[in-house]
């Protein structure tokens, strides 16, 4: 080590970016393992396979980095070398790994052949007592075994203060040294100390500025800020694990999972999305697991279910959080066994060959805490997790957005003329704060787009808009966080506006609308039953006449975006949906 680790603070003072800085750790860390390696017994049996850097502060992935040692024997060791190899290669220890180098805070060996794991500190164990031992997960062992690596070193990666904000894993391929621990407990300590060494560097350089990734209708924008992100979802969207997106409300989950899905192998299969906060506790599992006719009161006739419906494909369950401790247990199972029952069809157990993506907006590790989420459900969905930022922290973003919703929003009005935003709006924007995120900035966008339309004219081929429409789209949300009254007042405004606009009628029957979109919006917030004491009908749900209320009252909002011709917002949309699946 003496040469060595002097070579590698050299060089990780020269990098520039954390993919450099990964790239000479792995460099460092494979060549030691490679001396520990040949002056070892399996000196002629075994042979390193890859290393790599996951870096996942606050428990969420940041970026991850993989070097195979083919690529260091075989080609100059030059960080483009990396770039292009990286995170494109980039094979994952499991989840297990991660939950144990967290739970010991040290490293650790897995016997991939004999499906275990062993921490290589047990400060309290004495030396004649025997090592422990923890099983890794059967889908974990084939995963690794499917790509030769019988034995992995899982190193944690600390951070300020000894918190640990990632890990290092090393793969090794000794099939004669299954049932033993291979070289890793030996050379462990040189093997940390490479990695203390880098830690800051690891932890604190800022991810190589490289040109935003391709760009698509489910990914329309990428700023700087989000692409080291996005190059670490293109990895994960082509595993078959679970992953796990969290975030803030409106910063893109849904569609971003939609991403994957047309990113991953199985972009030929269904998708389906199964958004939990519109379906009540008790149709949760057959709302998953399908159910066959007379299952249960109500159940009229047959469900498939969201399990079938995305079979080959991918299914996106969000708002995770409100999965009842009953269907916690349903969900744990399947991901367990990756088989399930349809309801009222005990007899047949069927195979769910569906890739999991989850969503919440939620701090999941805080809803353990309070025990309203299990905690092996939580390692279970825990395997890939992204956190997506929220608007105000990727504002690079923020105009490149507003004009890419403009256009669409034109594309549905106004087909033919052009449309564009101006610099003064744009930057207008870029001022803002945006707690709802990109719901919200679609919201203004389509608030401005109809203020500029009603000012400048359908007719208008080139539209405009400026700041003064931002402005006024903008105040009018001001105006809705503050006084019922004066929203009010701006909905009727808005109503005869529109009537206005259009030049013939808009019946004031439609103003009754107004029920079914409180109704929507309550719903989606504080879900069905809680939405009706909300707004003092509690009675309703006590009579069971809930959902037929909920029904009728979104009817009649969708009369009214029928008849402005405007698609209904999510909310509606969501309710609806959920009420077509009963
Ligand atoms: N790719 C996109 N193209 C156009 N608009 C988008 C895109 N992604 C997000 N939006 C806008 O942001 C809104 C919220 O997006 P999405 O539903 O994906 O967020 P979310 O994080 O899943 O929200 P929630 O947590 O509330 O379910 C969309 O309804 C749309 O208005």
């Amino acid at each position: 080590m003496s040469k060595e680790l002097p070579a590698l603070v050299e060089a990780l003072y020269a990098a520039s970016h954390f993919e450099q800085a990964a790239f000479v750790t792995l460099r460092a860390l494979l060549r030691r393992a490679e001396q520990a390696l040949g002056a070892s017994g399996f000196a002629r049996q075994g042979r390193l396979l890859r290393g790599t850097v996951h870096l996942r502060p606050g428990d969420a992935y940041r970026r991850l980095v993989a070097l195979d040692q083919e690529a260091l024997e075989g080609r100059p060791l030059a960080p483009a070398a990396l770039r292009e190899e990286g995170p494109q290669v980039a094979l994952l220890a499991s989840a297990s790994s991660w939950r144990a180098v967290v739970a010991h805070g040290c490293a650790l060996s897995i016997d991939v052949g004999l499906g275990t794991l062993q921490p290589h500190q047990e400060p309290s164990l004495s030396l004649s007592a025997p090592r422990l031992t923890v099983p890794f997960p059967q889908d974990s062992q084939q995963r690794l075994l499917s790509r030769q690596a019988t034995h992995v070193c899982v190193l944690p990666l600390r951070g300020a203060g000894g918190r640990i904000d990632g890990m290092v894993a090393l793969e090794a391929s000794c099939m004669a040294a299954i049932g033993q621990e291979f070289i890793w407990r030996e050379v462990s300590t040189p093997l940390q100390l490479i990695v203390d060494v880098a830690a800051p560097f690891l932890t604190g350089l800022p991810s190589h500025a490289e040109a935003p990734p391709e760009t698509d209708e489910y990914l329309p924008v990428v700023g700087a800020s989000m692409a080291s992100l996005v190059g670490v979802l293109r990895v994960f969207a082509r595993q078959d694990e679970t992953l796990l997106l969290s975030g803030p409300t409106g910063a893109g989950k849904s569609r971003l999972a939609r991403w994957c899905h047309e990113h991953s192998s199985r972009q030929k299969g269904p998708f389906e999305s199964l958004d939990l906060m519109v379906v009540p506790e008790e149709l949760q599992m057959g709302e998953l697991f399908g159910w066959r006719k007379g299952a249960f009161t109500g159940a009229v006739r047959d469900n498939p279910g969201f399990l079938a419906r995305s079979q080959g494909g991918t299914l996106f369950i969000d708002e995770i959080d409100k999965l009842s401790l009953k269907a916690q247990a349903g969900l744990l199972h399947l991901l367990e066994e990756r088989t399930y029952r349809t309801l009222g069809d005990a007899a047949n157990t069927q195979r769910a060959h569906v890739r999991f993506i989850i969503g919440t907006n939620v701090d999941l590790h805080e809803a353990v805490r309070r025990g309203t989420f299990r905690e092996d459900l939580y390692y279970r969905i825990n395997v890939l997790p992204v956190r997506i930022p929220s608007l105000d922290e990727r504002r690079d973003e923020i105009s490149a957005w507003a004009r890419h919703m403009l256009a669409r929003h034109h594309a549905e009005k106004n087909p033919e003329g052009t449309v564009r935003l101006s610099p003064e709006a744009a930057l207008r924007l870029e001022r803002g704060a945006w707690p709802g995120n990109l719901r919200q900035l679609d919201n203004i966008i389509r608030r401005a787009y109809t203020l500029a339309l009603v000012q400048q004219g359908e007719s208008r081929q080139a539209l405009e808009l400026g700041e003064a429409h931002v402005q006024q789209a903008l105040s009018y949300e001001e105006v809705s966080q503050g006084s019922l009254v004066e929203a009010m007042c701006q909905a009727a405004r808005a109503f005869v506006m529109e009537a206005q606009r259009r030049g013939a009628p808009l019946d004031i029957d439609l103003a009754e609308s107004l029920r079914g979109f409180v109704l929507a919006e309550a719903v989606q917030q504080v879900g069905r039953e809680e939405a009706f004491r909300l707004v003092g009908r509690e009675s309703l749900v006590k009579s069971r006449n809930h959902l037929k209320a909920l029904r009728q009252e979104v009817k009649k909002a969708e009369a009214l975006c029928a008849e402005v011709g405007q698609a209904p917002p999510s909310s509606l949309a969501q309710a609806a949906a959920a009420e077509e699946r009963r």
